[in-house]
């Protein structure tokens, strides 16, 4: 059977073509030449791009095989989603892999402005020593307005700060209590341009935000106020800019998105005080290694018929993007069920707390149950067959949403019960920019630790010298501990501890350490991927 095609548009690390491995026919073309991408994508079956190929409606009507677009980045500007979805073409992106960097630049470019960075480096290099005209200001004690309160917003808050940078916030779509955790005052954006000495936009581009930034903008800004754009190309008007900062009512500016790319006869590129970089955001090895590897991964899930977590439309049917990091944390909380259970499960309850529990989540008990099941059943078990097994084992499955969740913004908790009468709970929820995946409670006792690849989990009567027993029980076995966190219960004498350790523990240490304690339950849980 000829392998199936997969079509790289776009310069793309080289690890995406490792993470791709050998089953399907790689095929290079140059997606930013128009006819040579509607030759070459008639018998793709995947296409991985970047922002420079034009995935749109004639596009997709070419490609005659095309069942998933893979864009190695966050933006799909470029791929016109809604025209896959009635082609029933997966679209899939990597929502995370681009952010530090896109937010390391934002500072680079904070600082570029902030010390002339840009024209002083032209100026010398033409054979000028002119220390004076450059002469720029500190970041320390100034006010930084970020306007987008999002992934990216809020990691350039945190490096503000490490400057000693005042934060001030403008986002009508999140909460007072995210913005306080990012220690950003939330003002309204009048109130954030008359108080900031730089302004940075961190938001998508939709009609709304598309020249949101313009000449009233710069009239109302503090005098000599900086902005950078680091988020899409016209956000910030340019042509405005280029005038205000003419003007001197604008000091500076930092731009590295532009409103046609690349940007023609822009005046921002005669002005001293603007520096420019080529949309390079994401152009950082890390990052680009990421993005391809992501992509990759999801490419060869779409092509074997899985359901992608990164999916943006799948078979028609979106899943939010709120809902998506939720998917691969009830998997391995799903998996975390399976561990602790002593016999088979017959009831299984999937509970969906939060804001995310206004939308659709059923997507959620799916990835739960396959986590359930994956452990147990040699079959690849997928997002269709789970809910098949669960019926061929008689289990009773339950999904329950509830949009209130006391500590979190979204937790998803697991119940199950077994056939020798355990109850088993689990609960975890997916935390900040970088969506990190924590447990947040096991069997009613509530907790705060990463969901690493290797936990252990022993319940004991609590005492003191529990903690020291462990760690030597666990060193003399040559177990390093990453991270740990103690619970005492809150209705007996007991207390639960889990453990993050560096590999996994066989069954025999994890007794013998159990032994070491007197614990009175205990487990090995082992979420590697392979
Ligand atoms: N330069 C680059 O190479 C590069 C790299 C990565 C991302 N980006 C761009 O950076 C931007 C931010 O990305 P992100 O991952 O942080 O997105 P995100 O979705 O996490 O955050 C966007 C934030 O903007 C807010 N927002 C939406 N409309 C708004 C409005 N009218 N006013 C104020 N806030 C509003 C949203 O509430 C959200 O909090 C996007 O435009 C993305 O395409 C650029
Ligand atoms: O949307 C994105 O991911 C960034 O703008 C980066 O785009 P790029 O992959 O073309 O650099």
């Amino acid at each position: 059977m000829p392998k199936p095609i997969v079509l790289i548009a776009e310069i793309l690390s080289p690890a995406t073509i490792d993470a791709l491995g050998g089953d399907f026919e790689i095929r290079q073309t140059e997606g930013a030449d128009r006819s040579q991408l509607l030759n070459d994508i008639v018998d793709a079956d995947a296409i991985l791009v970047r922002s420079a190929t034009q995935v749109d409606a004639e596009a997709i009507a070419a490609a005659k095989k095309l069942q998933v677009i893979a864009r190695a980045g966050v933006g799909l500007d470029n791929v016109d989603v809604p025209a896959a979805t009635s082609a029933g073409v997966m679209v899939v992106n990597a929502p995370t892999s681009n952010i530090t960097s896109a937010a390391e630049l934002t500072m680079a470019h904070i600082l570029g402005s902030a010390r002339y960075f840009g024209a002083g480096n032209t100026s010398l290099k033409a054979g000028e020593w002119n220390r004076k005209k450059y002469t720029g200001v500190e970041l320390y004690e100034k006010t930084l307005g970020i306007v987008g309160l999002g992934r990216i917003g809020g990691l350039v808050a945190e490096r503000a700060k490490a400057f000693g940078m005042r934060l001030v916030g403008y986002d009508p779509y999140i909460t007072q209590a995210r913005a306080a955790q990012m220690g950003v005052e939330v003002v309204d954006l009048p109130g954030l341009l008359a108080v900031s000495d730089f302004v940075t936009v961190h938001m998508p581009k939709t009609p709304e935000t598309t020249g949101m930034i313009s000449t009233e903008e710069f009239k109302a800004a503090k005098p000599g106020a900086r902005f950078i754009n680091v988020a899409r190309g016209g956000i910030i008007d340019e042509e405005a800019l280029a005038e205000a900062v003419a003007a001197g009512e604008v000091g500076g500016a930092g731009i590295d998105v532009w409103s046609t790319e690349p940007p023609e006869h822009s005046a921002l590129m005669e002005l001293d005080a603007v520096n420019v970089t080529p949309h390079l955001g994401a152009s950082t090895a890390e990052a680009q290694e990421k993005a391809g590897v992501a992509v990759a991964k999801s490419v060869r899930k779409a092509l074997a018929g899985e359901l992608v977590p990164d999916a943006v439309n799948v078979a028609g049917g979106a899943i939010h993007e709120d809902v998506r990091p939720g998917i691969p944390l009830a998997e391995r909380l799903g998996r975390v069920v399976n561990s602790l259970a002593d016999s088979s499960v017959t009831h299984f309850k999937v509970e969906v707390n939060g804001e995310i529990a206004d939308k659709d989540v059923s997507v959620l008990k799916l990835s739960a149950l396959k986590g359930l099941f994956r452990d147990v059943v040699s079959d690849q078990v997928s997002y269709v067959n789970a809910p098949l097994l669960a019926e061929e084992r008689g289990i009773g499955v339950e999904l329950v949403t509830d949009p209130y969740c006391e500590s979190f913004r979204n937790v998803t908790r697991l119940t199950a019960t077994t056939s020798e009468g355990q109850r088993i709970s689990v609960s975890g929820t997916v935390t900040g920019p970088k969506l990190v995946q924590k447990l947040t409670e096991v069997n009613g006792f509530d907790l705060e630790i990463e969901l690493t690849d290797n936990l252990l989990i022993f319940r004991y009567e609590d005492r003191p010298g529990i903690i020291g027993q462990l760690g030597q029980a666990l060193g003399a076995n040559e177990i390093n501990i990453a991270g740990m966190q103690v619970s005492p219960s809150a209705t007996d004498n007991d207390a639960l501890s889990v453990l993050a350790v560096d590999s996994a523990v066989s069954e025999e240490v994890v007794k013998a350490v159990a032994g070491a304690v007197n614990a009175s339950a205990f487990s090995g849980v082992s979420l590697n991927e392979d």
